[in-house]
């Protein structure tokens, strides 16, 4: 991908942050959680030429909740991702943000807008700019002000992006081309930069995929370190890194388009069903 048609994408995926009137942005609507949830599903049905790859759904996330989706493959996890970002239409059921934003009447550029930062498998980072410009370039995105890329840096604008740097480990790599780096830190480069957007829900698809084991205790500590400040969902299939970051909090189990089980880490590893749908017993 060009870094053009990915500045359009980030652009229209990831929508623009709220920095207030020193951007001349319009405040986003806020999203009602005044029940605790930031997000629901109720009986989401999707099916494809007949086939139900999500078959009457129910999850719910609470405010700071950090929930862990896992499944066998096949279960329903990107579809359900896909879901909530407004790719893929239910063909039945409701998926609300909040109280009261109904997901599936809203565009994908509108659902970004609202707050639901999503970062996919493979990291997609503007390979030819620094880390620091990165985390630039994301936070300056709006497109409904053009000229906001032009903006200078306040001292306040700096602050977060180091905040943030330190958060990812990418501090000391600023001025280093994104490019150059490793596997895992362009992962995390990408988390840094869906951050200063200041989602108010996070979905992460396998952050950890291919990454090396020192990348993925590291990126758990990071994750464990956003507990409690965000909303965030991950889905991935590397167990030992479910075990890290789920610690008390639910673990949601998905098979065949349904909740299997549900529970913590602890609970869901002694279930039986869950062990025969892994096992294959
Ligand atoms: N566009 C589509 N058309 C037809 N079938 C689809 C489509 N998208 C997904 N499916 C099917 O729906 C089911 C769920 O797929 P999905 O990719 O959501 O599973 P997953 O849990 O993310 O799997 P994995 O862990 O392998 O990524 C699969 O059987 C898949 O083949």
């Amino acid at each position: 991908m060009s870094d053009l048609s990915k500045l359009k994408a980030l652009d229209v995926e990831h929508g623009p942050a709220d920095y207030g009137v020193s951007y001349g942005h319009v405040k986003r609507d806020e999203v009602d959680t005044s029940h605790g949830a930031i997000l629901y599903l109720e009986d989401v049905t999707v099916s494809f030429d007949g086939f139900k790859a999500i078959n009457r759904l129910n999850l719910d996330i609470s405010v700071g909740e950090l929930r862990c989706i896992i499944g066998p493959n096949g279960a329903g996890k990107t579809t359900m991702m896909d879901i909530i970002t407004g790719k893929t239409r239910p063909t039945a059921g409701k998926v609300f943000f909040g109280q009261s934003m109904d997901l599936t009447r809203m565009a994908e550029h509108e659902i970004a807008h609202a707050g639901i930062g999503r970062k996919f498998q493979r990291p997609t980072v503007f390979e030819q700019h620094t880390v620091f410009e990165n985390l630039e370039l994301a936070m300056k995105m709006n497109k409904r002000v053009a000229p906001t890329l032009f903006f200078r840096l306040g001292s306040e604008q700096k602050d977060r992006i180091d905040a943030t740097l330190r958060l990812i480990r990418l501090a000391g790599e600023e001025k280093r081309l994104a490019g150059l780096l490793s596997h895992g830190q362009k992962q995390w480069l990408e988390i840094g930069m869906l951050l200063m957007q200041e989602p108010k829900l996070l979905l992460l698809d396998e952050p950890v995929a291919g990454m090396s084991d020192a990348e993925t205790a590291r990126t758990a500590e990071l994750l464990n370190e956003l507990r409690g400040k965000h909303s965030i969902m991950v889905v991935e299939h590397d167990m030992g890194f479910v075990e890290e970051i789920a610690r008390d909090g639910k673990v949601t189990v998905l098979h065949e388009g349904s909740v299997l089980a549900e529970g913590s880490m602890k609970q869901v590893q002694a279930d039986e069903r869950v062990i025969e749908v892994y096992l294959g017993r």
